[in-house]
């Protein structure tokens, strides 16, 4: 009896122990799936916001209205997907590039010091890290799946981001043009991935991009001038506090994009209903930039800026609509 109440003591000893080390062993496993989903949520923002994401998305969309814009009567569903996500990695990559030769100005302005690599929520050589790969990656999968040209455009136009704009932006305002070059080439990128080569009509989502982002920049440059001083940055607005040489800048440019509706028309690549709506729009914006000449304040510029942000959407959107397809 005794050594049968031992043993069954002994036996529910053993059980309660073993159940506490499977206890000890699920929480274990929990607390260790918790802190990886943590490291991974915080490395998947960091990425996140060393892509400057909404930028890039931005971009690809431009990228992909070149590719619809390029494309014959039918569209090559799985060639656009293939040539976003090439366009995003790279411009992901030429985003993070950017931020990392960026650290100390970004860590003294208000807009950016809360970026992941000024306040240190990454290290400089894993930005780096994710840079190389993605861009790598991003330039392979449209070599592939693409080709050579829009692989070339995408990589020259990553190099002059990161390794002549973003120096330049320190150096002397003329940064502002070169990056409207920058933010020009995505749509080219997309037709050359559609068409396998550039021509005359190829131009006009590019021109419109180069010209639009004058206005929209220089807006960014004058309300945030004092932001831009402080980092060390030269834009336009640095030389100019009456904001009377920036204000005509973006006059000009607007006006340049006035007959881009037309040339779209005559060279074949949209019906007339796009000249129509794209002189609208762009006599739109050359009002807001007009209003700016005449009355450069912040409330001139905030109006131009966020008629700049409606403006492209709309011109693409209205590109799309009404594109002829490209023979
Ligand atoms: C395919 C490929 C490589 C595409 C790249 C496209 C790209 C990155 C466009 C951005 C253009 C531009 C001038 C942004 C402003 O940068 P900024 O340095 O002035 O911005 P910040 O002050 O917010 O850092």
């Amino acid at each position: 009896m005794w050594r049968g109440g031992a043993t069954a003591a002994s036996a529910s000893d053993v059980l309660r122990h073993y159940g506490w080390c499977w206890e000890l062993s699920k929480a274990r496993l929990r607390c260790t799936a918790a802190s990886i989903s943590d490291v991974l949520r915080h490395y998947g923002r960091c990425y996140w916001e060393l892509s400057k994401a909404r930028l890039s998305a931005l971009v690809v969309a431009t990228s992909g209205a070149g590719y619809v814009l390029g494309s014959g009567s039918i569209v090559d569903i799985a060639g656009l997907c293939y040539t976003c996500t090439g366009t995003m990695m790279v411009a992901a990559s030429a985003n993070t590039l950017n931020q990392v030769f960026e650290i100390k100005n970004d860590a003294k302005m208000r807009r950016t010091m809360r970026r992941p690599l000024p306040s240190g929520r990454i290290s400089p050589v894993h930005a780096a890290m994710w840079a190389t790969s993605v861009g790598a990656a991003g330039t392979t999968l449209l070599a592939c799946k693409a080709n050579y040209l829009a692989a070339g455009l995408a990589a020259s136009n990553l190099i002059l981001y990161a390794f002549v704009y973003t120096p330049l932006k320190q150096i002397h305002h003329v940064n502002t043009w070169v990056g409207a070059v920058v933010g020009a080439i995505p749509p080219l990128l997309g037709w050359a991935a559609a068409a396998s080569e550039v021509s005359l009509n190829s131009m006009i989502l590019p021109a419109a991009l180069y010209f639009w982002q004058l206005p929209h920049f220089m807006a960014l440059a004058y309300l945030c001038r004092d932001d831009y001083i402080a980092g060390g940055y030269r834009m336009l607005s640095f030389a100019d506090p009456s904001g009377k040489r920036t204000a005509w800048v973006s006059l000009r440019n607007c006006l340049y994009m006035l007959p881009l509706g037309l040339l779209a028309y005559n060279w074949g690549l949209t019906s007339g209903w796009f000249s129509f709506e794209a002189s609208l729009l762009t006599t739109g914006l050359t009002i807001g930039a007009s209003s700016f000449v005449l009355d450069p304040t912040h409330k001139s510029a905030r109006r131009m800026f966020h008629g700049s942000l409606l403006y492209l959407p709309a011109l693409m959107a209205g590109l799309i609509l009404h594109r002829l397809p490209n023979q």
